[in-house]
């Protein structure tokens, strides 16, 4: 049976709490583990097949959600970071100990620059915006899943009441749209 994630193979989301005010990350580490607090909760929280998200062993999927950059602070061991990929658009910071990445961040000129992206399994506390909606679901793919399995992945994300997509949700890929209009001026800034 395929494993998606450990979130997404329980067979039900756990809803979050509308009042969830923040908490605190921790990468794996079992001694001096860096850690993140978030002030308040996070958005758009979703699965991503992407390649470049980092997913636990053994997952298909990764559960990445946006937090406004003023919200977060590395609040503990933050020597241990470095920026996986300096190329990437989102500059992942990983702990150089154990892999986790901790936070990413935006710092060229960008729809999501200034929305830091963060995995809330990181956090032992229960009340985070729960998951809504999968993302690069094919991307799964490039990274050497048989396609043949892609019927029974996009089903069982289904089951979970969670839309696929093949890029970002609708509102953020308009949203990405829209940023582009206005900085080639198609749309008025
Ligand atoms: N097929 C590629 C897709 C990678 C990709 O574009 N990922 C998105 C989503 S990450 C979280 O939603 C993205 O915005 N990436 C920018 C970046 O990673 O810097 C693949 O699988 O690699
Ligand atoms: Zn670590
Ligand atoms: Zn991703």
């Amino acid at each position: 049976m395929v494993s998606l994630h450990p979130v997404l193979d329980k067979g039900s989301l756990t809803k979050g709490s509308s009042s969830f005010p923040g908490g605190t990350l921790k990468c794996h580490c079992s001694s001096n583990p860096v850690t993140v607090t978030l002030t308040s909760d996070v958005l758009h929280n979703h699965a991503c097949g992407c390649s470049k998200c980092w997913k636990p062993d053994g997952a298909l999927f990764s559960i990445i959600a946006v937090v406004p950059k003023q919200n977060l602070s590395v609040t503990a061991n933050a020597s241990k970071l470095a920026i996986v990929d300096e190329s990437a658009a989102i500059q992942r910071y990983a702990c150089k100990e154990c892999g986790v990445h901790l936070y990413g961040r935006i710092e060229k000129e960008h729809p999501f620059s200034g929305l830091d992206f963060v995995h809330t399994e990181l956090s032992d506390q229960e009340g985070w915006q729960e998951v809504q909606f999968a993302a690069f679901v094919s991307s799964i793919i490039e990274q050497g899943f048989d396609p043949s399995g892609m019927d029974e992945v996009r089903g069982k994300l289904k089951a979970l009441g969670l839309e696929t997509y093949d890029a970002l949700s609708p509102p953020l890929m308009d949203a990405i749209a829209t940023w582009t209009a206005k900085k080639s001026g198609k749309l008025p800034a």
